[in-house]
């Protein structure tokens, strides 16, 4: 007894001398921070002070030189929020999301860019886009395609009609819970509310435990939980943001159908982002309907061997040519290889246009 008393009480000074010398390196490290951004603005005085390809760097660096016993995720994770802290200090990153408040959008956006970032809801995705156009905030997130329901048309048409860049992504873990409010009767759930997508990606689960409840589908997950505080009969399929911001209890955790349900979401900005190191492109390519046309496309990835991670395709909205492809593959714009493959494509393509470079996401 006395033995581990002695032990602890030695642990815990050991624990606070550390905890002073951790306090003490974070302060360095954020007046160095502090320091780059009067570097940046004597460059420029409009400065970016967020970068984006710096940020992936340190998060990898940190991932590659951890040695436990905190796994590597979760070592980022911690420098995420240093970071943001660091930055907010001279100019809190200010981010428009597709909302409400609640949404996983929003819960991606403070996953990107830590807990110190500004975080505004937006109604629609192409609010987003507008304000980030306007620039009333720094950078905008939106879905873009989930494992399970595929791709999220919205955004991907949008990207259409704007001259807005991709500027990273970020993959979310996707948990669905069955809510209820403290008045609820739990044994008279008569009403699911939910977004569409989610009802999809709960179909299975759904059918085997309230196949009988009628599912009422609303504009988000957010709304749903938000909707369910005032009916004593009603449930909502929701995650965790939305739950604790309503104070709403969980009947049933994780119930989507697929283990490894996530969503990618895109980072939209009006910056172009220098390479990383390990980096993503996504152009949009606009054919004309002629045989072999895709072959045509894809030819010069292959000769190159770029790793394509995403195609698809969208009927056009001009009506001038037959179809639209949305292409992601690995590589920077500013790589030899991609250079010459985005040049030859130019040639055989009706228009072409390069979203962006981007880091791809580390967290
Ligand atoms: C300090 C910098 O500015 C910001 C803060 C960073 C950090 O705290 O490490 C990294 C990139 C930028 O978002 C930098 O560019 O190095």
């Amino acid at each position: 007894m006395s033995d581990t008393s002695i032990n602890l009480d030695e642990l815990r000074q050991r624990i606070d001398q550390l905890d002073s010398d951790i306090l003490n390196l974070i302060s360095e490290r954020a007046s160095c921070a502090q320091q780059v951004a009067h570097v940046k603005l004597a460059e420029d005085e409009d400065a970016v002070f967020y970068r984006p390809e710096r940020e992936a760097q340190v998060l990898r660096r940190i991932m590659a030189l951890n040695k436990g016993p905190l796994d590597s995720e979760e070592m980022a994770r911690l420098f995420r929020e240093i970071m943001s802290a660091c930055l907010a200090l001279e100019q809190p990153v200010k981010v428009a999301y597709l909302g409400p408040e609640g949404t996983f959008t929003q819960q991606a956006a403070l996953k990107h860019f830590g807990e110190s970032a500004v975080s505004l809801p937006m109604a629609a995705i192409d609010e987003v886009f507008r304000e980030v156009e306007a620039g009333a905030v720094h950078y905008g997130v939106v879905p873009v395609e989930n494992s399970t329901e595929g791709v999220v048309n919205h955004t991907l048409d949008t990207f259409m009609d704007s001259s807005i860049k991709i500027c990273g992504e970020v993959v979310l873990r996707i948990h669905h819970h069955l809510l209820v409010s403290e008045t609820t009767r739990r044994d008279k759930v008569s009403r699911i509310y939910s977004h569409p997508q989610s009802f999809a990606q709960c179909r299975k689960w759904l059918d085997a435990h309230y196949p009988h409840a009628e599912r009422v589908p609303v504009s988000s997950n957010a709304e749903a939980a938000k909707l369910v505080k005032t009916e004593w009969h009603s449930a909502a399929i929701a995650g965790d943001m939305a739950a604790k911001l309503y104070g709403l209890e969980h009947i049933a955790e994780k119930i989507e159908d697929s283990p490894d349900n996530s969503t990618r979401f895109l980072i939209i900005g009006n910056q172009d982002v220098p390479m990383a190191g390990e980096d993503k492109t996504s152009i949009v390519v606009a054919m004309r309907n002629q045989p072999g046309t895709l072959h045509a496309l894809l030819e010069p990835f292959h000769r190159h061997q770029i790793d394509l991670t995403r195609l698809e395709t969208r009927p056009s909205r001009t009506g001038v040519w037959n179809y639209v492809f949305f292409i992601d593959f690995k590589g920077h714009r500013d790589e030899p290889k991609v250079a010459a493959v985005l040049e030859e494509v130019q040639l055989r393509a009706a228009d072409l246009r390069v979203l962006g470079s981007y880091p791809i996401g580390v967290l």
